[in-house]
């Protein structure tokens, strides 16, 4: 079999053509516009007009030397010597499949889950697997989770196909099917890769089957698919070590905003901590108003703080995480208390799963909270070697670990972490690693001092404050400069103050003076 591409892989639905267009004309646009590989998925067919449809897109896809595949029947394939079958777990077994198929056809397999996937990699004979379902879609509602695996499963499944390859020096592709679409595209490829594995295509439906311009639809997402996301373009990546007082200077001078999503006990002092630093908190859960934030304000960041959950806060959290990736503008995620409960950590999934995040911050507990959603963590009871092993509490973990811990979720949802502690670590990937010492006991004694880091994360961020002059922003040196500026202000507070009443007025005071005097 010739190498196939797998990049913009078309799923047929003849249920959803638009009244201007035929089934027919829709497969040819998207094959003469870049579809790179057709399956012809017909569920109500007799498997007499079964095989005449498959043949007739067969002579359009033979044209163009595209692959055709069949779904479910390998009857049908067999019948119009098609290039191959897809199959899901309920369809029959791959490895019968793959016996009536012989060895030179494409085969591929569905999977949603690690389970799935381990079962594919251990028998060895799919070409590829469909990992579905990413989002939610009206196109398929029989899936097995039908909110969807997000990122966060497909890049376990992932993980389970690389070490396949590691291993076995074999490859299996893979493309990811369900809810995407143009506004969506070059996110599910930039979220579901792993450092040295990523998807080899995407499977749409309905973005060009139900589409009344196909071939504009398929021209369009094979241009996605090729270029770089949009809103990756904000970031740059080389790290500065710029000075603290460069950073604070542009941060006074750009005067960004913060809009907080943030919980109801430290609304009063995460405001203040914004305003004391230069910058202007925003308060809003309205969710309508949004877009208009997002559209037209230059400097603005998003916080998203877990504090206080609730199902009403959770969908505008989404709204927001949605918004403010379409305009590009950055994200800080404070996870509170994720650990505490099995449903604050599925919130967190489900955010995560939502957007793509710059930067989460949270302490030791949280962040290993987290790091239990990545495609790295190992569960402890298994065989495999854990981070955690021989660890009873988080207490007892080592710098050495926590900052393991730090850069698997840095490298695993491609963000900036920071651990707050008595030594807080700001993390990227395995190259970046700035520890900041500082702060105060009483800053335990303050609510909020925890929240509000996040605020001032965010401003440094949103006024692109990393003591460079590029247009873009270095997320890790603006973090640093964040946990750099607190933990300063908080020491100078704790001088002067002997009880918390006072810390907290001090702490205020001294915020104010390091950026402004
Ligand atoms: C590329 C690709 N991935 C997944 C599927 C889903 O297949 P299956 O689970 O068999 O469900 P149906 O398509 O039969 O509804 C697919 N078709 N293609
Ligand atoms: C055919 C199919 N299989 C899925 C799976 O999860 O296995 S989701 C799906 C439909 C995808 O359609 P759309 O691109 O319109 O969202």
């Amino acid at each position: 079999m010739t190498s196939v591409d797998y990049s913009l892989y078309l799923v047929t639905d003849s249920t959803m053509i638009p009244e201007s267009s035929t089934f027919l004309k829709q497969v040819e646009d998207a094959i003469n516009n870049g579809a790179t590989l057709i399956q012809l998925r017909e569920k109500k067919l007799s498997t007499l007009e079964f095989i005449e449809r498959a043949n007739k897109v067969h002579e359009l896809t033979k044209k163009k030397g595209i692959p055709l595949i069949i779904n479910d029947r390998i009857d049908v394939a067999l019948a119009i010597d098609a290039e191959g079958v897809h199959v899901g777990q309920d369809d029959m077994p791959a490895s019968i499949a793959r016996k009536l198929l012989g060895p030179n056809k494409i085969l591929g397999v569905t999977c949603s889950n690690e389970k799935e996937a381990k079962v594919v990699v251990d028998e060895g004979i799919a070409d590829y697997v469909g990992l579905g379902t990413v989002y939610k879609t009206n196109t398929k509602k029989d899936v097995k989770d039908p909110e969807g695996t997000g990122p966060i499963g497909i890049r376990r499944m992932l993980q389970v196909l690389s070490q396949y390859q590691k291993k076995n020096g074999k490859k299996i592709y893979s493309v990811a099917i369900g809810g995407i679409n143009h506004s969506n595209a070059s996110k599910v490829l930039y979220q579901c890769s792993l450092p040295d594995y990523s998807l080899d295509g995407l499977a749409v439906v309905s973005c060009i089957m139900a589409n009344e311009n196909a071939a504009k639809a398929t021209s369009d997402l094979a241009e996605l698919i090729k270029s770089k996301p949009e809103w990756l373009k904000n970031i740059s990546t080389s790290s500065s070590e710029a000075k603290l007082e460069n950073k604070i200077k542009t941060l006074i001078e750009t005067k960004p905003l913060v809009h907080h999503i943030t919980n109801n006990v430290v609304k009063n002092f995460s405001a203040n901590v914004t305003l004391a630093i230069g910058a202007s908190p925003i308060m809003s859960e309205l969710a309508k108003e949004y877009e208009e934030f997002a559209s037209a304000i230059p400097s603005l960041a998003l916080l998203v703080n877990l504090g206080t959950p609730s199902n009403d806060l959770m969908d505008i959290f989404k709204h927001a995480i949605r918004v403010y990736n379409k305009y590009g503008k950055h994200i800080v995620f404070d996870p509170v208390a994720c650990g505490a409960s099995k449903e604050r950590l599925e919130s967190s999934r489900q955010l995560l799963n939502t957007g793509q995040i710059s930067v989460i911050k949270g302490n030791v507990g949280e962040i290993s909270s987290i790091w239990k959603l990545t495609s790295t963590y190992q569960k402890p009871s298994g065989d495999e070697k854990s981070l955690m092993q021989g660890v009873d509490s988080i207490a007892e973990l080592s710098e050495e670990q926590i900052v393991q811990i730090g850069r698997e979720v840095s490298i695993d949802f491609k963000v900036v972490v920071v651990i707050t502690g008595v030594t807080n670590y700001v993390i990227e990937g395995l190259d970046s690693l700035q520890k900041v010492k500082g702060g105060h006991p009483l800053m335990g004694y303050i609510t909020g001092t925890g929240c509000s880091l996040g605020s001032t994360i965010a401003a440094f961020v949103a006024a692109k404050a990393d003591g460079t002059s590029k247009p873009t922003v270095n997320i890790f040196d603006a973090a640093v400069g964040a946990v750099e500026l607190y933990n300063i202000a908080g020491f100078k507070a704790g001088e002067v103050s002997k009880t918390p009443g006072t810390f907290m007025t001090n702490f205020i005071d001294q915020l104010y003076s390091c950026t402004h005097i």
